[in-house]
């Protein structure tokens, strides 16, 4: 038996709520038209006599109302209108300029990164590339980059390998926890158009915001850049590795592109905070301690 149609916060939505959700652009949907919804909703808050119901109906496509409490079900016509919201809650639909401009933003937010999410399926404009992308994706992946630096760290025979390796790994850890914990405190849903099929993910990992890939190749490159003696064209090949894995998230449609933008930013701020943490010998002999009784 096929299970009932569910609203975002997964609970069964009823045969209207389910029929009008489903079409791409509506409110529920969170697809193609997601941008033109967020721009009217700026319109029908403003309108004096608009339905107020549509107006929250369409904030709920903003990344804070999909934590909301409030259930799609019951919006169609015929049905009575929804428990008005809290006083707060009403607050955010003021047309603020900030406001205006937030919403501006993701709304430009969601259309470009539609428009990029060319290999976000098989049947994509650019479906035959996705292999090419998950490639990259996987050059991106946290596991390979620990298990290779855990790998290093013990077959190192040198003093300044090992210091570099070790800060390495405090850097990988430290933006997952960083990301982990701004994915969990966000709750940005992924693009309603990705496929969830990603190699090895954290519970966390159902939300978009930030990219950890995209932390993560800003890091590394960065890292890589200042601690590893590279050719030109190899310091070129790094800083691009970075950007096109960042690009190949909203390619595949993992991503919206503040999200990844948002991931380079936290990335190069991360490299900051290890470079200026660095841990040696000196200052954290106890990390060392492994070696030092060898
Ligand atoms: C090996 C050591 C020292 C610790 C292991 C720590 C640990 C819990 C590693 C998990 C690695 C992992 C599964 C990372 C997830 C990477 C991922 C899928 C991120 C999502 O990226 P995004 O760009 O889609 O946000």
């Amino acid at each position: 038996m096929p299970s009932p149609r569910r609203n975002t916060e997964g609970r069964p939505l009823s045969a209207s709520a389910s029929s009008s959700s489903s079409s791409p652009g509506s409110p529920a949907h969170g697809g193609g038209g997601a941008g033109r919804f967020e721009f009217q909703s700026l319109l029908s808050s403003r309108a004096p006599g608009v339905d107020s119901t549509c107006a929250r109906l369409r904030a709920s496509e903003s990344p804070v109302y999909r934590r909301g409490s409030f259930p799609l079900a019951g919006t169609g016509p015929s049905q009575a209108p929804p428990p008005a919201l809290p006083e707060d809650d009403r607050m955010d639909l003021n047309p603020s300029f900030l406001g205006i401009a937030l919403r501006s933003l993701l709304a430009i937010d969601l259309w470009l990164s539609k428009k990029l999410g060319v290999c976000a399926g098989e049947n994509s404009s650019w479906g035959s590339m996705r292999p090419l992308m998950k490639l990259l994706e996987i050059s991106g992946h946290g596991i390979p980059w620990l298990l290779g630096t855990l790998y290093g760290l013990f077959r190192s025979d040198s003093w300044a390998g090992r210091e570099v390796l070790m800060n390495l790994l405090f850097a990988l850890l430290l933006d997952l926890l960083l990301v982990t914990v701004i994915k969990a405190l966000v709750r940005r849903r992924r693009p309603a158009h990705n496929q969830m099929d990603m190699f090895v993910t954290l519970s966390v990992d159902k939300y978009s915001f930030p990219s950890g890939h995209a932390s993560r190749a800003a890091l590394m490159s960065r890292f890589i850049l200042n601690h590893l003696v590279l050719a030109i064209p190899l310091r070129v090949l790094t800083v691009l590795w970075a950007f096109i894995v960042g690009l190949s998230r909203v390619m595949l449609g993992r991503h919206n592109v503040t999200d990844v933008a948002f991931g380079f930013f936290l990335g190069y701020m991360q490299y900051s905070i290890v470079d200026y943490c660095w841990l040696s010998p000196h200052n954290a002999p106890a990390l060392f301690v492994l070696w030092n009784q060898q």
